[in-house]
């Protein structure tokens, strides 16, 4: 980002401490401009990244054509309408059609749908999609499970509650034997993750 842009940011940072009570010419808070930017810079990273480009790297020819579930991919996201932290985890499973991918490019692309603002249910379909675009397999299906820190640190104030939200694309969605053999992986145990 120029210089430009930072000061622009680093100025709207100042206003909204200002706007809360604080001073932001205060000893402590003299770096917090610069910091909140980079803070940002990586939170919202997920805009400059393709995540088509992130599956295409790692393909690989198979013939296999059995589920493959990555399960327990923990993310961090922020809602768009507070900018206050979605925490969770996702459950990404499709069944390949000629092509794998590269096991690490679906937590990749979790985090750069997650690295920007959102709503849990489109994260849920834009990881969906983005498999399913992109390696063409028979079917996905994606499962996330998530805490809305808008909804715990202020507003309805529950801090027990959980979001589930789900994505099936293709043989998840339209055959029931796939569907629940996904549902019943990832309700099981991971045991002692070996
Ligand atoms: N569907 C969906 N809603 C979300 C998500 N994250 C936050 N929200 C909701 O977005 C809604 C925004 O509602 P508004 O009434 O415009 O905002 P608000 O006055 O701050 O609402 P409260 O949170 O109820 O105080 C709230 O009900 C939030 O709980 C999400 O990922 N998915
Ligand atoms: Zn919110």
């Amino acid at each position: 980002m120029s210089d430009n842009k930072n000061s622009e940011f680093e100025n709207a940072v100042k206003v909204m401490m200002h706007h809360v009570g604080e001073d932001p010419q205060r000893e402590g808070l003299i770096d917090t401009p610069s910091r909140v930017r980079k803070a940002y810079e990586f939170i919202y990273g997920g805009y400059k990244e393709d995540p088509a480009e992130i599956l295409k790297k790692a393909l690989f020819t198979t013939s296999n054509d059995e589920m493959v579930l990555v399960k327990d991919i923990e993310f961090y996201s922020t809602c768009e309408h507070h900018l206050l932290p979605i925490i969770g985890r996702v459950h990404v499973a499709y069944i390949p059609d000629g092509k794998v991918v590269g096991l690490s490019k679906i937590p990749r692309v979790v985090n750069v749908f997650a690295r920007r603002m959102q709503i849990q249910e489109q994260l849920t379909e834009q990881i969906a999609d983005a498999i399913m675009d992109t390696i063409a397999p028979k079917g996905v299906g994606v499962v996330i499970q998530a805490r809305h820190m808008c909804m715990e640190m202020r507003g309805v104030e529950k801090i027990n509650s959980t979001t589930t939200s789900s994505a099936l694309r293709g043989l998840f969605k339209k055959d029931e034997k796939t569907r629940s053999e996904f549902f019943s992986l990832i309700n099981s145990p991971t045991g002692n993750r070996y």
